[in-house]
């Protein structure tokens, strides 16, 4: 990404924490983000006499009805694994004379993606225990965002913040996210392609927070296999990828999803022998409980897909309850995972009877 720098003076910083609202001399002097609807760039603010930051800052256009949801939703929510807003502010472009909406996060520094990446070009496969510890707070992020009714919509590795020398992973891009409510139709248009889940490609309309299970199973697979597991070249195609993987949808999915569905069904076997055998052979190096947890997860009826709390309780995340240590990407010493089981009274309420089996026993 581009190092070009640019000083202005933003009126009306506000503090996402305090609410107060002064005047920041906004120092942006890298661009690490190239979106569908803006940019975002790693700044700093000078705040009196201090300057603090690093801040990523996203800049979108104002005034989008659309977009207007993002800053909404990011002054709503307070997690470990969720991305935090510091500070917002408009600012019209001397560029194009238009106002921007700029939101000032915490910085991270590598996305998932990248992570995988790196793994990818070094023809290493990612260590089980990094699979865990990521996979493990996505999906506490979703606890605690669809206990909110927040479904996010855009779940993949680049919408996925890591700092691989902590181990710390946070969810960013809040840009399609969406407070669903019950028996209100949403778009089904939305979720990159190859992380969409089955019941969006046939064009179900009364959607839940389960389509971000659909896309967390795909992240799994994608850090297993350092490539997205599901690459259909169009939607339709799509599904057949995942029927390679899941056998033919049948038709009361397909029927419950969307009555109007005329599309192609994919109803012969793409495969010969058992869908667990399959996913052995696909996904064999999860492990035996990590193939279980895929297989719970990566299912067309997103009422069978597991809930959070329950992925959370899965025996895959034992090794994360036993031994509080990883090893760091490029590091040779093991360093403490960080905190994992700090929840709030929110959380705790949210996760009931299965605490026993998410936080360790000591
Ligand atoms: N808080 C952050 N810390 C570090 N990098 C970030 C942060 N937020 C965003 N980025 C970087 O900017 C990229 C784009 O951010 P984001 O996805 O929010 O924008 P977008 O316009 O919605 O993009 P897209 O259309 O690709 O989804 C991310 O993939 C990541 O590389």
């Amino acid at each position: 990404m581009s190092t070009q720098s640019s000083e202005f003076i933003a009126n009306d910083v506000t503090s996402n924490r305090s609410n107060g609202v002064k005047q920041m001399l906004v120092k942006e002097y890298k661009k690490i983000g190239e979106g569908a609807f803006g940019t975002v760039s790693q700044a700093k603010l000078l705040d009196g006499e201090t300057w603090i930051g690093p801040f990523a800052i996203k800049k979108v256009p104002a005034q989008t009805e659309y977009k207007s949801r993002e800053l909404e939703i990011l002054r709503l929510t307070n997690h470990p694994n969720v991305i935090t807003l510091e500070y917002f502010f408009t600012h019209k472009s001397p560029k194009d004379g238009k106002i921007y909406q700029h939101l000032a996060m915490e910085c991270l520094p590598e996305t998932l993606q990248l992570e995988i990446r790196c793994y990818h070009n070094s023809m290493l496969e990612l260590p089980l225990k990094h699979i865990k510890l990521y996979t493990y707070q996505i999906a506490r992020a979703m606890l605690y965002l669809h206990a909110l009714g927040i479904c996010h919509r855009d779940i993949k590795p680049s919408n996925i913040l890591v700092d691989p020398s902590t181990g710390i992973l946070k969810i960013c891009d809040f840009g399609s996210a969406k407070k669903l409510e019950p028996q209100q139709p949403s778009v089904s248009y939305i979720c990159s392609r190859y992380y969409r889940a089955p019941e969006l490609i046939v064009g179900c309309q009364y959607y839940s927070t389960q389509i971000d299970i659909w896309g967390l199973g795909c992240v799994i697979a994608e850090m297993l296999l350092r490539k997205p597991i599901f690459q259909g070249d169009d939607p339709i195609l799509q599904l057949r990828e995942i029927a390679k993987l899941l056998g033919p949808p049948d038709k009361r999915f397909l029927f419950n999803s969307n009555p109007k569905y005329v599309g192609p069904l994919f109803s012969r076997p793409l495969f010969s022998g058992k869908v667990s055998q399959r996913f052995q052979k696909v996904l064999g190096n999860a492990g035996e409980k990590g193939i279980d947890l895929l297989m719970k997860v990566l299912v067309y009826e997103p009422e069978n897909r597991l809930s959070p709390r329950r992925i959370l309780a899965h025996e895959f995340f034992d090794d994360l309850r036993i031994d509080n240590k990883f090893v760091p990407r490029g590091s040779p010493n093991p360093v403490n995972l960080p905190k994992l089981f700090n929840f709030s009274n929110f959380e705790l309420d949210v996760i009931g009877e299965l605490i026993d089996r998410v936080a360790p026993s000591h």
